[in-house]
């Protein structure tokens, strides 16, 4: 039988909590929004299946738990309770660990390596949650693969009267890492495909699997979403 995909593509959200990382993948993988706030414990990932240039690229997008969050800018870890969620992620990020605190950093560090993107999210709202993006980077730079494509987005964009972040801010913070940027809405579904599909395509170049034209510069009337949208549930396995 001939295979669903061309390609599988691990997509990991990180930012800060409440920033809408889990609302932005639902939004993608499911073309929904649910306002009610269920902070990230013990984690779904999405499956969405794209067409870029010709090829099916399947995109696996996972949050990254809140325990990993706190650790990997440094902070205690919360609970055991906490850990116990985090290490429930999918596939290749599924880990069990009955020896606690110690082998955190294995598990973080395998978040991170297992991602061949990787999306930054803050809120427009939020001035903290963009200062924290220079710490996300820096978690980035420590935990990721040397190359991984990254994306920076702001979240939120439906809520410009309580904007918080320019959009200048970001872009130039943007251009000095040298990664693309978009606002977005997971309420709205403003740039949200759009997002996740340069990312995508970002990635599909890097890994040679494109054609000729347009300077490597992706262009958003090469993105095609398919309409197969799929979820998974990860388990403590
Ligand atoms: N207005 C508006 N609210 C949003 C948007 N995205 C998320 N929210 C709200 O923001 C809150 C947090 O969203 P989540 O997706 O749970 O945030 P998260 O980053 O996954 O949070 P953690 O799981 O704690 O890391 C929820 O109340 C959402 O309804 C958006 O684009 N616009």
């Amino acid at each position: 039988m001939a295979k669903a995909y061309d390609h599988l593509f691990k997509l990991l959200l990180i930012g800060d909590s409440g920033v809408g990382k889990t609302c932005l993948i639902i939004r993608f993988a499911e073309d929904n929004f649910n306002s009610t706030y269920i902070s990230t414990i013990g984690i779904d990932f999405k499956i969405r299946t794209v067409e870029i240039e010709g090829k099916r690229i399947k995109l696996q997008v996972c949050p990254t738990p809140s325990a990993a969050k706190a650790k990997l800018l440094g902070k205690d870890f919360p609970s055991r309770l906490e850990l116990l969620a985090s290490i429930s992620l999918c596939e290749n990020f599924c880990f069990r660990d009955t020896a606690g605190q110690e082998r955190f950093k294995t598990i973080t560090t395998a978040y991170y390596r297992g991602a061949m993107g990787i999306i930054l999210v803050y809120d427009i709202t939020d001035e903290k949650s963009f200062e924290n993006i220079q710490n996300w980077m820096k978690s980035i730079k420590e935990n990721a693969s040397a190359g991984v494509e990254r994306l920076l987005l702001g979240n939120k964009c439906d809520m410009e009267a309580k904007r918080k972040v320019q959009k200048e801010q970001a872009d130039k913070l943007a251009r000095e890492h040298g990664i693309r940027f978009f606002e977005t809405s997971a309420k709205s579904s403003m740039n949200v495909d759009e997002a996740f599909n340069s990312l995508a395509r970002d990635i599909l170049l890097k890994s040679g699997g494109r054609r000729s034209g347009n300077n490597g510069k992706p262009s958003s009337t090469d993105l095609k979403p398919s309409d197969k949208k799929n979820t998974n549930k990860c388990s403590l396995g």
